[in-house]
């Protein structure tokens, strides 16, 4: 898919989902499912195994295909953007740990070489990493050598000095202690990208603070504060547009 245009990358961007459905097979996962998400903003996912959390973060990142609905970043749909841009600024962090040759410092250094990333502004690793709670000798390990809970930091750690203007978390904090997941919970509330975060810890989104997405559709408490109940016979709404 190639980008129309080069567009430049707003200060400020809404990541804007409408009437996405998306089935695996014969099994209809996402009907009609619609939200906004902006910088600075917080959408925790949750439902039970299976429901297809992790398939919408994978069609949100342009990973998977969606059967129809539309997704926009600052109104520009992922074919305006292209592909590799699409995903430099909405990047999905994956649950299952990635073999990943070498250490994550040359991870990094390979990422910082696609042409997506090239001269966008980026943050400092080693200082993002010790934020998460990790010494920044372990940029320098191999990352077989890690344990799950560091190589998720550290992943998590790349995701966030590449500033991705959305981020899409598939359980951040699951391999991690309640010290080391406070540590991450405070660097992800505070670093201004919008966060769609797939949780099943039920004190998280309390702790954090942000907006809830119930899957299924239409289980209780699915609209965050402010935000109207869906309409009926709406599958999905998740919440109202601003
Ligand atoms: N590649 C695939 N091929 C076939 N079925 C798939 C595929 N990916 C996902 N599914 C199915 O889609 C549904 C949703 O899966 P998904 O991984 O999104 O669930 P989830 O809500 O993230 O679950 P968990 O909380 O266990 O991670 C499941 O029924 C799963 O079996």
């Amino acid at each position: 898919m190639a980008p129309e245009h080069r567009l430049e990358e707003p200060a400020s961007v809404q990541l804007a989902v409408r009437n996405l459905r998306r089935s695996v097979g014969d099994n209809l996962i996402h009907s009609n499912l619609s939200f906004s998400l902006r910088s600075g903003e917080i959408l925790f996912v949750r439902g039970p195994s299976g429901v297809g959390k992790s398939v919408l973060l994978r069609c949100l990142a342009c990973l998977d295909p969606i059967d129809s609905g539309s997704l926009s970043l600052s109104g520009q749909p992922p074919e305006k953007w292209g592909l590799p841009r699409w995903r430099s600024l909405v990047t999905y962090v994956h649950q299952a740990r990635i073999a990943h040759p070498g250490t994550p410092s040359q991870y990094y250094f390979r990422l910082q070489q696609l042409a997506a990333q090239r001269s966008r502004e980026r943050g400092d690793l080693p200082s993002i990493v010790s934020s998460l709670g990790l010494e920044p000798e372990v940029l320098n390990q191999a990352w077989q050598e890690l344990s799950g809970g560091q190589a998720q930091r550290v992943s998590l750690g790349i995701a966030l000095a590449l500033k991705p203007a959305i981020l899409l978390l598939d359980e951040p904090t699951s391999s991690l202690d309640a010290a080391s997941a406070e540590k991450v919970e405070s660097a992800l509330k505070t670093c201004g990208a919008g966060i769609v975060w797939v949780s099943h810890d039920p004190q998280q989104p309390d702790r954090v603070g942000g907006r809830v997405l119930n899957l299924p559709a239409g289980t209780e408490g699915q609209a965050g504060p402010g935000v109207p109940k869906p309409e009926p016979n709406t599958q999905v709404k998740a919440f109202a547009e601003e």
